[in-house]
């Protein structure tokens, strides 16, 4: 059996543009429905909904054979949350709170096998489909999609070193944290952080790498896509619902007491 190539990491080493979705309402029946709604990739989150490792393993079973690519959002970038979601078989990772070149090199790091990094070699796991992918860890690291994420200050004052990490693949902005770090809490729409994120785009670029982001406004996701970003969220389905039920809502009577 072959190990499963990693269309998205190819697609932005070709510089094609990835349109992605966020889900973040923990749900295997969710995810199908998104990718077959045939986004380029889906953001599975740990970080900020309640997924936990099973949660994620039913997530990706649900989408492995369709077009849309699963990436993983651990909680931390932690080797040992990594090491479990490579068992599983994720090959993309989107790795929360990058700081420096250090964190983004120990991020590398655990994705990959001795001599290059740290990564637990497992007997039989689903990532080698349970040992048929008889050549998996010679060819593991080839698949495998690193992006960071940059979301302080600090960490756009380290921009060029994390991008310049080995085996970084892309760096992703994220807007609301990033917003929370320069002053601008709650408010990651303030012009400010328009200009902000529109050079840490043109810097991304300009180190190489692929530049990412959220941007569930679809003017918002226009603009940067039009600056340079190569993958790109469009939405989260947790704010689609919330928007979509107080529309419906608000076409009928209030409920009286
Ligand atoms: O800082 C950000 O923006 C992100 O990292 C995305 C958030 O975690 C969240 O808005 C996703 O629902």
């Amino acid at each position: 059996m072959e190990i499963r190539r990693n269309r998205f990491k190819r697609a932005l080493e070709k510089r094609i543009p990835q349109i992605g979705m966020w889900t973040n309402l923990g749900s295997d029946f969710i995810a199908e429905i998104i990718a077959d709604a045939e986004f380029d990739w889906i953001l599975l989150d740990m970080e900020h909904a309640p997924n936990e490792i099973g949660d994620v393993l039913r997530q990706l079973q649900a989408v492995d054979c369709r077009h849309t690519a699963p990436i993983v959002r651990p909680p931390w970038n932690d080797p040992v949350i990594l090491k479990r979601l490579l068992d599983l078989g994720f090959q993309s990772f989107l790795i929360p709170f990058v700081q420096n070149h250090h964190e983004a090199e120990l991020a590398v790091k655990a994705t990959r096998y001795p001599p290059l990094g740290n990564r637990g070699v497992a007997g039989s796991m689903r990532a080698s489909r349970f040992g048929r992918v008889k050549n998996y860890t010679q060819e593991a690291a080839d698949e495998i999609c690193v992006l960071v994420q940059v979301e302080t200050r600090e960490a756009l004052d380290n921009l060029e070193d994390i991008a310049a990490t080995e085996g970084v693949d892309g760096v992703f902005i994220g807007p609301s944290d990033l917003a929370a770090s320069v002053g601008y809490l709650g408010r990651p729409d303030h012009p400010d952080m328009k200009a902000l994120i529109s050079e840490a785009i043109r810097r991304i670029n300009s180190a190489g790498k692929v530049a990412g982001i959220l941007a569930p406004i679809p003017s918002d996701a226009h603009r940067w896509l039009d600056e340079g970003a190569m993958f790109v969220s469009v939405g989260v389905d947790a704010n689609m619902v919330v928007r979509s039920t107080a529309e419906l809502r608000a076409q009928f009577p209030a409920s009286s007491a």
